[in-house]
């Protein structure tokens, strides 16, 4: 059955296609006009009933006193007659023929009113039995009085057998015309009584229309209002709980249509702005792709859709390599126009509308891949790789891209996301340190990270909780043995682990960032310890390790100064050793960093040397004074040739431009002889001594001999604070 819509409705329908006002008006109207109009017929009813009535009454009245002053006229003039029987001279009955007809002229004006008021035609038989009566009475009386002038035995008979009878008649027939006269008048009052009838009835049927009409219209403009202020009360609603999306049924042209239409309109401004908005929330400015939160949207959606149907999901977590080199270099503006290039590659390597690359933040993307395997992402993540492979060109020049990429696949159901991503993050930590450009997680990656991760905590609390320490190892000098500098070396006291070497925990607190806290701490507590030996007479100078992450800071030779002059030591009885790596990692910033050390007075020295890449023609032009030679190639030096070749080499090399060179690790004579044999100009190892607690360095210092003309010769208290005997021979 289609459903047509009833009558009432299509009435609603149309009424709401007129303004509400309109319909009030409307409606009110016509009820006041149909109370009127009973008002009216009430009114004028009640005035011709008035009228009527009054015109019958008084008209009936009027003909019984017409009718009695005719009958009284009619009596005078029969009196009078009789009085001209018993007045036998002439002279007296004169006056009564005045009187006579003065009688018959009052009964003519009464007799003519009386006709004029009935309204009745002389056709009518009770006006013409009057009329006649009346005439035979005339006559009589007439000629009763001209008999009583002729002969008045004559009259008597006439008197009483014509002129009475006549009389008695014409009364009778008087009386019957006002009976007759009532008679109507009563049927006139019936009739009104009818019409009375009629009118009320009228008023009844206007009256109950009237109501009715008031009835309907009360309902129908509520029902027209009233439903669509409930729409619009839903819609209202729907729009406070959030739900704007519900497209409004067509509404009508009325103030309450109108009003929802403006809801309505309200409801898809909210909508498009949400929508910009989750635009806005959802991607990313720069390139256009998913952003962080984004992609973890769709990476919850996605672990919970692999958990019902059973099916793979991987995540790869892309991090350019030396990207901020390209930013340092090229400048901001041009680096975001890499990245932005970098995006449109990746988006365009992808294979599947469903998978989803974004860019969480800076230089790092990642990319979800809903239904795929290990196998599958390890193939997409080459062809990332692969696609980074051609140059970016940015403005006339060709920047070199590249990427380190790790991948974790859900295949463990109760994985949640946060710890896929830090899977994929892993891995790709990995990938890059290993250079290995892309890897795919495995356990064994995690465990050594979850090891860091509370280790990274413990390293947060280490510096308040007093848990380091610093050792110092003596650096002497090869030729006579004699100390004036050490290396300092940190320790870190854990309260489960025991000591810590820092092999074990500074390249972690470099990864983390944890490094320039551990650093300033180094530089002031070691400077300190520096400033009070060397006010005690013990003219030293230290050598401290610095990190990549502390070059990598800009205002680190300002924190450098600050801790010398709030130890008060001078910048040159100060060394910072830097290994090469941490030039090599952004040799633009380090060298930026080390020519400010410079200029303030700070002694440089490149750590490790040997392990990294940097050549000597590169170290050359580092404002650097020290070169250590890593203990790999020293420790060698008493059986690997190769070693000789290259310390000896290494040795002249740096002498040749002007650098100092230190061995490290020497833990033989034998190995010591070699390196006094090449020329070395300073030593550290074993040999001399372990790294010791201050007091115990101090005391190690005491015990051997210093040089005449080092400072170190008498102490300010006058004490001589020589060692027994020289440390090394000369
Ligand atoms: N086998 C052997 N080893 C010897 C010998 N002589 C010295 N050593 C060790 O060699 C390391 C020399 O320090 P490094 O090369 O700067 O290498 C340091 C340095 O890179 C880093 N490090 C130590 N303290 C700090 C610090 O305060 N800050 C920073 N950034 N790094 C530090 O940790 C590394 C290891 O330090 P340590 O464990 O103290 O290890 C020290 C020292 O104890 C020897 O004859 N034989």
């Amino acid at each position: 059955m289609p459903n047509t819509p009833s009558f009432a409705a299509h009435v609603v329908f149309l009424i709401r296609r007129v303004p509400i006002a309109a319909r009030l008006v409307a409606a009110f109207g016509l009820v006041l006009l149909l109370l009127g109009l009973m008002l009216a017929q009430a009114l004028g009813h009640t005035a011709t009933m008035n009228d009527a009535v009054h015109r019958i009454t008084q008209g009936t009245l009027n003909q019984v006193m017409l009718a009695h002053r005719t009958q009284t006229a009619a009596h005078v003039g029969v009196e009078q007659l009789y009085s001209l029987f018993v007045l036998d001279q002439r002279e007296l009955r004169v006056p009564v023929y005045a009187q006579i007809d003065q009688a018959a002229r009052d009964q003519q004006e009464a007799f003519d009113a009386l006709l004029a008021e009935t309204g009745l035609g002389r056709n009518e038989p009770v006006i013409a039995r009057v009329l006649q009566d009346r005439a035979r009475y005339v006559e009589a009386f007439d000629e009763t009085v001209s008999l009583v002038e002729l002969d008045p035995a004559l009259a008597r008979p006439v008197m009483v057998s014509q002129t009475m009878p006549a009389l008695r008649s014409m009364l009778a027939a008087l009386d019957m015309l006002v009976a007759h006269s009532s008679r109507r008048a009563g049927d006139d009052l019936a009739s009104l009584h009818d019409l009375h009838g009629q009118v009320r009835a009228r008023l009844w049927f206007v009256g109950v229309l009237a109501v009715l009409v008031a009835l309907a219209s009360a309902a129908l403009i509520t029902h027209s209002i009233a439903k669509p202020l409930r729409s619009a009360v839903t819609l209202a609603g729907h729009i406070s709980a959030g739900r704007i999306d519900t497209p409004l049924p067509p509404a009508a042209s009325d103030e309450v249509g109108v009003l929802t239409q403006a809801m309505d309109d309200m409801r898809q401004n909210l909508a498009r702005r949400e929508a910009r908005i989750a635009e806005l929330a959802y991607r990313d400015d720069l390139t256009g792709l998913a952003n962080r939160t984004l992609f973890n949207d769709r990476l919850d959606q996605a672990l919970a859709s692999a958990r019902r149907q059973g099916n793979a999901l991987s995540v790869l977590v892309l991090d350019l390599d030396r990207f901020k080199q390209v930013n340092d270099v090229l400048g901001h503006t041009l680096g975001d126009q890499v990245l932005k290039e970098v995006g449109e590659r990746l988006r365009n390597a992808l294979m599947r509308t469903t998978d989803t690359v974004a860019r969480l933040a800076g230089d790092e993307f990642a990319v979800l891949l809903p239904t795929q395997d290990h196998a599958a992402a390890t193939a997409l993540g080459r062809r990332l790789l692969s696609v980074l492979e051609s140059p970016v060109p940015v403005q006339g020049q060709r920047v070199d891209v590249s990427a380190s990429i790790g991948i974790a696949c859900a295949d463990d159901a109760g994985l949640s996301a946060a710890q896929l991503m830090a899977r994929a993050d892993i891995a790709m930590h990995e990938a890059k340190q290993g250079n290995r450009g892309l890897l795919v997680f495995e356990a064994a990656m995690e465990r050594h990270v979850e090891h860091g991760l509370t280790l990274l905590s413990d390293l947060r609390r280490a510096a308040d909780q007093h848990e380091f320490f610093l050792l110092y190892q003596p650096k002497l000098r090869l030729s006579d043995g004699h100390c004036d500098a050490a290396e300092v070396l940190i320790r870190w006291r854990h309260p489960q682990r025991g000591i810590v070497p820092p092999d074990r925990f500074i390249p972690f607190a470099e990864q983390t960032g944890a490094i320039k806290a551990i650093t300033l701490w180094v530089l002031q507590h070691a400077l300190n310890q520096l400033a009070s030996w060397q006010q005690l007479g013990w003219q030293l100078s230290l050598n401290i390790n610095v990190s990549t992450r502390d070059l990598g800071q800009p205002d680190f030779p300002a924190l450098v100064d600050n801790a010398l002059r709030r130890a008060g030591v001078a910048a040159a009885s100060l060394c910072l050793e830097v290994t090469e790596s941490a030039i090599m990692d952004d040799p633009a910033q380090a060298l930026r960093c080390l020519q400010a050390l410079n200029e303030m007075g700070v002694r440089l020295s490149i750590d490790d040397f040997g392990t990294g890449y940097s050549s000597l023609a590169y170290l050359k032009k580092l404002p650097v004074q020290e070169l250590k030679i890593d203990r790999s190639f020293v420790s060698g030096l008493d059986r690997d040739e190769a070693d000789v070749t290259i310390v000896r080499s290494t040795i002249d090399l740096a002498h040749h431009m002007g650098l100092a060179v230190v061995a490290e690790g020497i833990e033989t004579e034998a190995v010591s002889q070699r390196l006094r044999s090449f020329g070395c100009d300073q030593a550290q190892g074993y040999l001399y001594s372990r790294p010791l607690p201050a007091m115990e360095f101090i005391a190690w210092l005491k015990q051997h001999r210093f040089p005449a003309g080092s400072g170190i010769g008498a102490k300010p208290d006058g004490r001589a604070g020589m060692p027994a005997g020289p440390l090394i021979a000369a």
